[in-house]
């Protein structure tokens, strides 16, 4: 479907420099967005911008009534504070979920976010979607990043789950990973959740999305998740594969924050 900014719901995608895999990401979401009707504008900014020119660009699509979602993608040059970034797109246009107000919003039982971050909503959606039930399960999650491990933790815990959090500084992280009855993986190494990391039964959600070197692939890489995927189907009961797994349910999940937000814009003008 073609669409047209002004007629449909909008995406802004913000980015800066030349890496491969953000491109690959950002190519994603606006194929995505192009099948369903989403209109989308990108902005793409040289790797030495400066941090004024990057706020410009936000601030320009934060009041652009044509613009109902804002993604800047991640990560950014060195030079550039993040968080700074971050805090600049509008709560009210932040389809990421990152921005503090949002990101506060999900911590805090009682109050809502407008948008909950793409990858943990479409994990907890897979969850749903596939009849397993997230109260009162021990959950382990892999990493504690701003964009994937913290926010699921966060919503796991709305969803009366028991989350043990496992990062760089934990030590035997296997031992917490063996009583969990689901297992979300997002540190970005290859294979490092082995299967006799696994309790027999588990569920496991790989977010990691490693590019290794592969010569006899076309473009002398591939693409694998965190978790060796050979063992693990040997011990749990479900594992989504890396590619065609989470990636996608995150990619859908942007399209519909993009949506509900340009049906509260049209709602409320
Ligand atoms: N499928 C999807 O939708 C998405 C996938 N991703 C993928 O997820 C992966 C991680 O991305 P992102 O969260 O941005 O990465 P970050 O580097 O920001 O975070 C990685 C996390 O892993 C933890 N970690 C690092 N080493 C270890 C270790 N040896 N043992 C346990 N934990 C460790 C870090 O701990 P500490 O905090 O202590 O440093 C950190 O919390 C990447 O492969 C990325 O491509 C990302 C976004 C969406
Ligand atoms: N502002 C911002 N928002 C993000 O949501 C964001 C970001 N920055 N920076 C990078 C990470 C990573 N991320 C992925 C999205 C889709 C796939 C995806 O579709 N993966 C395909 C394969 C992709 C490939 O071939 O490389 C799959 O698993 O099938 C993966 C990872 C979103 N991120």
């Amino acid at each position: 479907m073609k669409a047209s900014i002004g007629k449909s719901p909008g995406l802004a995608v913000v980015s800066v420099g030349k890496r491969r895999d953000s491109h690959t990401f950002i190519r994603i979401k606006l194929k995505a967005c192009d099948e369903v009707g989403i209109a989308t504008l990108i902005e793409e900014l040289p790797e030495n911008c400066t941090e004024h020119q990057l706020l410009n660009v936000v601030s320009g699509f934060n009041e652009n009534p044509l613009v109902h979602g804002i993604i800047v993608q991640l990560p950014l040059p060195q030079h550039l504070d993040e968080e700074k970034i971050i805090d600049s797109v509008s709560p009210e246009k932040d389809v990421d979920g990152f921005h503090p107000l949002n990101m506060g919003n999900l911590a805090m039982r009682g109050r809502e976010p407008l948008f909950i971050p793409c990858a943990s909503k479409g994990c907890i959606e897979l969850l749903l979607r596939s009849g397993v039930e997230i109260m009162g399960k021990k959950v382990a999650v892999i990493g504690r990043s701003k964009i994937v491990g913290l926010p699921t933790s966060l919503l796991l815990q709305r969803h009366h789950a028991t989350v043990s959090t496992v990062h760089a500084f934990t030590t035997n992280p296997e031992k917490i990973t063996r009583e969990a009855d689901i297992v979300v993986s997002d540190v970005g190494i290859p294979n490092i959740v082995r299967g006799n990391w696994l309790k027999p039964g588990a569920f496991v959600i790989d977010m990691g999305t490693n590019r290794i070197k592969d010569p006899s692939s076309r473009n002398g890489y591939r693409v694998t998740g965190d978790v060796c995927f050979k063992e693990a189907t040997k011990v749990v009961s479900a594992i989504t594969p890396v590619p065609g797994g989470i990636g996608p349910i995150t990619i859908s999940m942007l399209l519909s924050n993009t949506l509900d937000s340009a049906k509260r814009a049209f709602i409320f003008p």
